[in-house]
């Protein structure tokens, strides 16, 4: 297995109080990982710190054999639009514009993009096209947001407790789906939440405790997103 991302000693620390406690771990290709832990354990923190959206106080963070925590600001912006995808418990899709206009936000002019068409197939949502945020229903709007940040085919898709707000239909679905858009593209996933199940489908579960990962296990024998039984 390839690592894509390399985390090396990172901290984060809010206004004095550390909320990363020096975090060293690898993110491989093709797999889905799932950050696994408590409420204010430090999932989405980690989360961002990979993904570029915050900086550590202390330590690197890798890609391949550059130093992203070096990086520029520019520099930094132009990878989060060609490698990197995110998605968020709240949509965040703008609200005038339809569902195809959403999506094609996320083309990243500088490189090709996924075929749309083949995408919205996926995702079920080719025939909600013309239809705008306001006329959807959660499992809608979450997997138009996952399209818009699929779309520009990135290496890596970093999901952040994206199901949080869903009921256990459209859970089901959001969660298989990624795992299909993992196995077709070849991308990345992590995906922070709390909810076990989830965990118990993916590849590789890493579980947080008070700002550290206490336990990282390859997953032999992961279950389908449809064998889920929520609580
Ligand atoms: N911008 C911030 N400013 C100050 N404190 C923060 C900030 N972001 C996070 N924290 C604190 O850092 C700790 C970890 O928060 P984080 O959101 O990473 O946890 P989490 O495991 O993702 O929690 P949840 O499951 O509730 O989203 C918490 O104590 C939180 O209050």
């Amino acid at each position: 297995m390839k690592a894509i991302l390399k985390a090396e000693n990172i901290t984060k620390d809010f206004e004095k109080e550390r909320v990363i406690k020096g975090i060293s771990l690898d993110i491989y290709e093709n797999t889905f990982t799932v950050i696994l832990g408590p409420s204010g354990s430090g999932k989405s923190t980690l989360l961002n710190i990979l993904s570029g959206l915050i900086r550590p106080t202390e330590g690197n963070v890798k890609y391949g054999d550059e130093m992203m925590t070096s990086w520029s600001e520019r520099r930094l912006a132009d990878w989060k639009r060609t490698e990197a995808g995110n998605i968020f418990q709240e949509y965040l899709l703008l609200e005038n514009l339809t569902v195809e206009e959403n999506i094609k936000i996320g083309i990243s002019p500088k490189k090709g993009s996924l075929s749309f068409e083949r995408l919205v197939r996926i995702l079920e949502i080719d025939d909600i096209l013309c239809k705008f945020p306001a006329q959807l229903s959660g499992g809608q709007k979450q997997r138009t947001a996952i399209a818009r940040a699929v779309i520009k085919g990135p290496r890596l898709l970093f999901c952040d407790e994206v199901t949080g707000a869903l009921d256990e239909e459209n859970s089901k679905k959001v969660v298989g789906l990624l795992h299909d858009l993992k196995s077709t593209f070849g991308i990345a996933v992590l995906f922070t939440t709390h909810n076990q199940q989830i965990a118990k489908t993916a590849d590789r579960i890493l579980t947080m405790k008070n700002g550290m990962v206490y336990q990282d296990v390859f997953n032999d024998d992961p279950i389908t997103a449809d064998a889920m039984i929520w609580g």
